[in-house]
């Protein structure tokens, strides 16, 4: 096919739901291939032209490729001028995507290539936020660029073609540049951002406060309760970052308040749905056992957690969510917690 903007060529790793939806996106104007783990779900969607495991019903581009080869991903990137992969792999993930991004790299003997990961969580052991990770994965590999593409955006409204805006945050000015070229245009706006930190523990926070906003509908704690619960989980979002070296302004803009509102009140949201069948009485295993998709919240509050214990930041929601998931605290009790707790000045 014909690109829009020529020399730059696009991969996507991880053929979930927000994987094939960029992927998808991204093929309307670009050479796009999408790898997928598992060999029976790329030939499925290679000749179906529809992932039916992570998005049914959503007809695929024609010109979309896809492979479950790392080598055939290597190859359709290595020819190009200005080569993007995205990573659309959950935060468990990312470690071992970026030591195979790495490993291909140095493979194909490419000496550029812009690398751009989606997941929203920080390492459940280590407490690591992405790009910590990936700063050590690629660490001694020369060529590598590297930002996060994060922002409010349910996959299935995205592969559906409705509007979205994203924020591509990185030190590089070419990444961002080939990352907006990648998906700017038609329903998707892209902003750009140098705020790593910042984007990156947005993205982290707001699916614990939808896990919290969730377990307060199901218990039917009211929209007042769900309001405050958004106001003081920002608070608490932006505490965490700043303390991290984020920018206090990053956490009013689309990758901290706009998504915490769209994954706190959004039904498509897998965290808010955790949270909504905990407030009705459901337990954590049989949540999980039904669903076929990440929740990333779920792993990564207790990460979050303690790593604002380590920092000296209070995060009273963070601690209730997972007081409630983990410690077997019923959900009504963990509120009446946060509720009993001393006044204060708002702001702090
Ligand atoms: N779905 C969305 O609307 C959306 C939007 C923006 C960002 N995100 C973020 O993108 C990331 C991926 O989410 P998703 O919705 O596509 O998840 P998903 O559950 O739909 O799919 C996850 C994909 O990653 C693969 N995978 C799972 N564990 C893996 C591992 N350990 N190593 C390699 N691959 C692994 C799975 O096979 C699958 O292809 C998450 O961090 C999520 O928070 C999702
Ligand atoms: O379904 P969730 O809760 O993982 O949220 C999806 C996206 O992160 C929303 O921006």
């Amino acid at each position: 096919m014909a690109d829009m903007a020529p020399g730059l060529r696009v991969a996507v790793l991880g053929a979930g739901s927000w994987g094939t939806a960029l992927a998808a996106a991204c093929a309307r104007g670009h050479a796009t291939m999408l790898w997928a783990r598992r060999p029976e779900l790329a030939r499925r969607i290679a000749d179906t032209r529809e992932n039916a495991d992570y998005l049914p019903g959503v007809a695929l581009p024609q010109d979309l490729r896809c492979t479950s080869d790392l080598d055939d991903l290597f190859g359709h990137l290595s020819g190009a001028e200005r080569p993007l992969l995205i990573l659309g792999v959950p935060v468990a993930g990312m470690e071992q995507a970026c030591r195979e991004v790495a490993a291909g790299v140095v493979r194909h003997g490419m000496g550029d290539l812009a690398v751009a990961w989606t997941c929203k969580g920080l390492d459940a052991d280590t407490g690591r936020l992405p790009h910590a990770i990936a700063e050590a994965a690629f660490a001694g590999t020369a060529g590598i660029s590297t930002g996060v593409l994060s922002g409010p955006s349910f996959a299935r409204e995205v592969a559906r073609g409705l509007p979205v805006a994203l924020t591509i945050a990185s030190a590089s000015a070419e990444l961002r540049g080939r990352v907006t070229e990648a998906l700017h245009g038609g329903a998707i706006r892209v902003y750009g951002s140098e705020d790593i930190v910042g984007v990156e523990v947005g993205g982290a926070v707001k699916n614990i406060m939808a896990i919290a906003c969730g377990i307060g509908d199901g218990l039917g704690m009211g929209a007042n309760a769900r309001a405050a619960l958004i106001t003081r989980g920002l608070a608490e979002m932006t505490r965490l970052g700043v303390a991290l070296g984020a920018q206090a302004d990053t956490f009013s803009g689309l990758t901290g308040l706009g998504d915490l509102i769209l994954t706190a009140t959004g039904d498509l949201s897998r965290n808010r749905h955790v949270g909504l069948e905990i407030g009705r009485g459901r337990s954590l295993d049989e949540i999980l056992g039904d669903m076929t998709q990440v929740a990333e919240g779920v792993r990564c509050a207790p990460a979050v957690r303690d790593l604002a214990r380590r920092c000296g930041i209070e995060m009273p929601i963070t601690e209730a969510v997972c007081a409630v998931l983990f410690d077997r605290v019923p959900p009504a009790q963990a509120v009446s917690r946060l509720l009993a707790r001393d006044p204060k000045v708002e702001g702090n």
